[in-house]
């Protein structure tokens, strides 16, 4: 069963900034589902994303895994028996639920719950790395830090999912989509005081990038090909491949 999210219902007198602590740990499926449009479609992709791209032998790692969702639709889907999941969040009230998660299901694929700090957790020898609305949550000027060691930790032929809510250089598009994102959330049955309380608390820890930004990024951790796969209003998913030698 999971809890309604009504944290930001009633006012809240001094707004701190975002926190994934326990409380958001305990709401986070209905508010992350409420929230994130396409969400649900990303996670049950990423599943498919997966069976293509996991190989024998190999880790896979979901950075800022949270509750573990892109993790179990990843097990569902790889078939080897030699593969395993890698599985990394900094938040204890997180990672203690999505251990019961993981627990909870029979599966093939062994995974390893770490609680840590995705900036100093060492990837090797991947054939799959996701970060589902994670990197957002870095400060900028680490994010192509984290970029760069996930390209070495990669095997040739890997690929990376990143997925972010996206600002844009076109204040226009950026302002239709943005306000497309309020009227999902009020069709969900948030309150203008729910939006607002919430938006506040994000704007000091969640700065968005462009997509442009996103793929400068990428190409320049050495991802031969990055691509947007998935987009709903200012929500997307890129995929990024590291290149087999010569490509
Ligand atoms: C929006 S949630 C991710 C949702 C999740 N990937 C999913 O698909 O359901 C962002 C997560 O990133 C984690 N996070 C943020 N910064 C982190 C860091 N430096 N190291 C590890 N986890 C981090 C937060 O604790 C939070 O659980
Ligand atoms: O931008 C917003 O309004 C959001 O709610 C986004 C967002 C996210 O993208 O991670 C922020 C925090 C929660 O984890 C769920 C959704």
């Amino acid at each position: 069963m999971t809890h309604r999210d009504d944290l930001f219902s009633a006012p809240i007198a001094s707004l701190g900034d975002w926190t994934f602590d326990d409380r958001v740990a305990e709401v986070f499926p209905d508010m992350i589902e409420r929230s994130v449009p396409g969400y649900s479609n990303i996670i049950s992709m990423i599943g498919m994303l997966a069976s293509r791209y996991a190989r024998p032998g190999t880790q896979i790692y979901d950075l800022g895994c949270a509750l573990g969702a892109a993790t179990l639709a990843m097990r569902r889907t790889i078939s080897h028996a030699d593969c395993r999941i890698i599985a990394v969040d900094n938040s204890p009230a997180m990672i203690a639920r999505c251990r019961h998660h993981i627990e909870a299901f029979r599966a093939t694929t062994p995974t390893t719950i770490i609680e840590g700090d995705i900036r100093t957790t060492p990837i090797e020898n991947a054939s799959l790395v996701v970060l589902n609305f994670t990197l957002q949550f870095l400060e900028p000027a680490q994010r192509q830090n984290l970029l760069n060691r996930i390209f070495a930790g990669l095997n040739p032929g890997g690929a990376l999912v990143l997925s972010e809510k996206f600002s844009f250089q076109d204040q226009r598009i950026g302002g239709l989509l943005f306000d497309m994102h309020h009227d999902f959330k009020r069709a969900n049955g948030y309150s203008e005081l729910e939006i607002s309380q919430k938006r506040s608390m994000l704007e000091n820890v969640m700065l968005t990038d462009t997509v442009e930004v996103h793929k400068q990024r990428l190409a320049e951790a050495g991802f031969g090909h990055a691509e947007v796969w998935f987009q709903c209003f200012n929500f997307g998913s890129l995929i990024a491949i590291k290149p087999e030698s010569g490509q």
